[in-house]
């Protein structure tokens, strides 16, 4: 973007072209029809007098409202909308109304940029209703970020644009809950969710379709969503799908990278656009990045096209080598490694905050040890939760959720969409920027107030938020280092990223493209681990030496293990207590004035314990839950002198939720438990 000051023509550069030729084109056709009219044909008049008189209106609209292209609003909102955009990203966002379009993103290319700038454009340039518009993104997180960046671009008529995840998209169309969705023990069935809307769609051809469709991360649509996509787009919707085939990483989802590749025959004719400057990551994070998806077979976007740092950053420093660390592949002393690098980063930068620095691994598995080691010497850390998880306890139990349901479910009268709740979830998370729990409960209310009817009653609106819940959170405070696996890290990014290879990568296109997601999501830094003996080669046919010489790549002697080769293999790592396991009706049988809930009553989310035996203590030694007796593996395994842990979450139980035969001994009506974590060292 230029900081020059601009004259009026250049405000009204070439982009405008296509607005320009399309009032070319109507004012010839009103003047033709116009001739029609008036050539003394009494039909022909009769029949082209309905039309002359709206293309008449919609000019003379356009003239009221100044939006003619190079009238003053018109040039404000270039100024406002196109100027912060590349001239590619331009194009798009200001395209004709017509045709589908294809965008072939790289990473970091700014393709939330594009649809916020693009949806922006159409309702304030084009006068686009903002109910035509539907947006829908991958997941929960990245359809919060899309409203919010529409939102400041467009302000308030922006709310009325539909921008919704795939399932929360289906589930407005069915417009209810689907039985169960309150029963822990009922897994929410997502594709029959969207099956049922793809069916509604289909039965009702009728039905008004958006003008305008919004798909992003389209190269990971499943079959059902893939479908939803087809059932919502009518005859006259312009579809706009957004993806990046070398970033497909749900092949086991039943994703095919066949939707991205089928796009321009499903859809024909379509305009594509390759969008290939990156505007997150350093050039040597870049060249790393090229060099490992090269090889790919087929890609859409082919060797002669790499996304590059984009223009406006050429000038900027050229960053840190990325660093290769040739490390043990067992997991334990992976971890220490992983962990001294982090201190490093740390100690360099003090300004740099642990939320920015995220460790990616292929599995749970190789994460779990370094969360164990984290919490032994005291650095928080948070894992993220498993992408597309369908955990049966959901947000909505814990004790902040509860206060969300509880708000909903004693309304004086109906909510509108939840406002109330949703004004208050965004209190209490604003209070709270670091507490995980607040920031997932406001995406949900929002995402509640975007998907309930406008005067849904309270239980419809319980009924809707249980369902949204089944969409797992996406964890991150500021204050605690990320870990995550690669599929997890998807769409974000983190100022310094460690890839860790504890031999679980496998061989394989499929797996390069995991690597290439979880390499490009880094800005400044990434460092990635190869393990010896390895496995995979993913890294070995990237040109190493070439890449080393160029200076765009650190190799790293192995640092000495912290333990001895001959170490006995650790098997230590962070073990989450399921559910099934916590006696969950503990507290709920000792009557209400007992001491036990007013310790619960102090505990936090993220607070240390000690699991002995069954029992679960705080650091004073105090009692505060019990495993249940279906737990006998874990209760050997914490014979004393016990297992370090930490609280994950605090649950509310109600007696409805108890089984029958519980009922009975239960002496409170509602009552808390503490759900834990802990480190244990054994083989799995
Ligand atoms: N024209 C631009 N000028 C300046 N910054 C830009 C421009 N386009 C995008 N960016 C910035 O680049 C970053 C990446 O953009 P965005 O989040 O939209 O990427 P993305 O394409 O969705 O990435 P990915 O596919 O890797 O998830 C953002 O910080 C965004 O603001």
């Amino acid at each position: 973007m230029s900081a020059a000051p601009r004259s009026p023509d250049d405000l009204a550069p070439d982009d405008d072209l296509a607005d320009r030729a399309d009032l070319t084109r109507l004012a010839q056709v009103e003047q033709a029809l116009h001739a029609l009219l008036d050539s003394g044909d009494a039909v022909l008049a009769a029949a082209l007098h309905e039309p002359a008189r709206a293309l008449r209106q919609a000019l003379q609209q356009l003239r009221d409202r100044d939006l003619l292209p190079g009238s003053a609003t018109h040039r404000a909102l270039h100024q406002h909308l196109l100027e912060p955009l590349t001239p590619v990203q331009r194009a798009l966002v200001c395209a004709p109304d017509r045709g589908h379009q294809l965008v072939l993103a790289g990473p970091g290319s700014g393709k939330t940029r594009v649809i916020a700038h693009r949806i922006a454009w159409l309702l304030q340039a084009r006068q686009v209703q903002a109910r035509q518009i539907v947006a829908l993104a991958f997941n929960r997180g990245a359809a919060a970020e899309l409203r919010q960046r529409l939102h400041a671009l467009a302000g308030e008529p922006a709310r009325g644009v539909t921008v919704l995840t795939h399932h929360a998209m289906a589930l407005r169309l069915i417009g209810r809950a689907l039985a169960g969705s309150e029963q822990e023990d009922v897994p929410l069935d997502f594709a029959r969710m969207l099956d049922e809307a793809v069916a509604l769609l289909q039965a009702e051809p009728e039905r008004p379709r958006p003008t305008h469709l919004f798909v992003d991360e389209y190269q990971d649509m499943s079959p059902a969503q893939y479908a939803l996509v087809g059932a919502l787009a009518g005859p006259h919707t312009q579809l706009m799908a957004v993806g990046d085939d070398d970033q497909t990483i749900y092949g086991f989802g039943g994703a095919s990278i066949e939707f991205i590749r089928r796009f321009r025959d499903d859809y024909a004719p379509v305009r594509t656009t390759l969008l290939l400057e990156n505007f997150r990551s350093t050039p040597p994070i870049l060249a790393v990045a090229e060099r490992l998806i090269a090889p790919v077979a087929e890609r859409m976007k082919g060797a002669d096209a790499p996304v590059h740092r984009a223009a406006s950053r050429r000038d900027e420093p050229p960053g840190a080598p990325v660093r290769l660390i040739d490390a043990p592949a067992e997991v334990g002393l992976q971890a220490a490694l992983v962990l001294d690098a982090v201190r490093r980063c740390l100690a360099e930068d003090a300004a740099l905050r642990p939320g920015e620095i995220a460790v990616l691994a292929r599995t749970r598995r190789s994460l779990a040890a370094l969360q164990a080691l984290c919490l032994l010497e005291g650095l928080r850390c948070e894992i993220a939760p498993r992408p597309q998880a369908t955990s049966r306890l959901t947000v909505l139990h814990t004790r902040e959720g509860r206060r969300l349901l509880d708000l909903l479910g004693c309304p004086a009268r109906p909510h509108r969409r939840g406002a109330a709740p949703m004004r208050w979830a965004s209190l209490q998370a604003r209070r709270r920027p670091a507490h995980p729990v607040w920031q997932d409960l406001l995406l949900l209310a929002n995402e509640l107030a975007q998907v309930a009817p406008v005067r849904a009653s309270a239980p419809e609106l319980v009924e809707q938020l249980h369902a949204l819940a089944r969409e797992p959170r996406r964890a991150g405070s500021p204050q605690a280092l990320r870990l995550m696996t690669a599929h997890a890290a998807k769409g974000l990014e983190f100022r310094h990223v460690i890839v860790m290879d504890c031999n679980d990568w496998l061989p394989g296109d499929d797996e390069r493209r995991l690597l290439y997601v979880a390499a490009t999501r880094a800005v400044e830094t990434l460092t990635l681990m190869r393990a010896r003996p390895s496995r995979h080669g993913l890294l070995d046919d990237i040109g190493l030496e070439a890449l080393q010489e160029a200076g765009l790549l650190e190799p790293l002697a192995a640092p000495t293990p912290a333990e001895p080769p001959d170490a006995p293999v650790s098997h230590r790592r962070m073990l989450p207590v399921s559910p099934a396991d916590i006696d969950l009706g503990h507290a709920g049988r000792m009557p209400p004035g007992h001491v036990l809930h007013a310790r619960l009553a102090r505990l936090e989310a993220g607070d240390p314990v000690r699991l002995i035996g069954r029992r679960i203590e705080n650091l004073r030694g105090e009692p505060i839950g019990q495993l249940s007796r279906r737990a006998g593996a874990l209760e050997r395994l914490a014979r004393s002198p016990g297992l370090p842990g930490r609280i994950t979450a605090i649950l509310v139980r109600q007696r409805a939720q108890a089984g029958e035969a519980f009922r009975a001994d239960l002496h409170c009506e509602r009552w808390e438990v503490p759900l834990i974590e802990v480190v244990v060292d054994a083989p799995d």
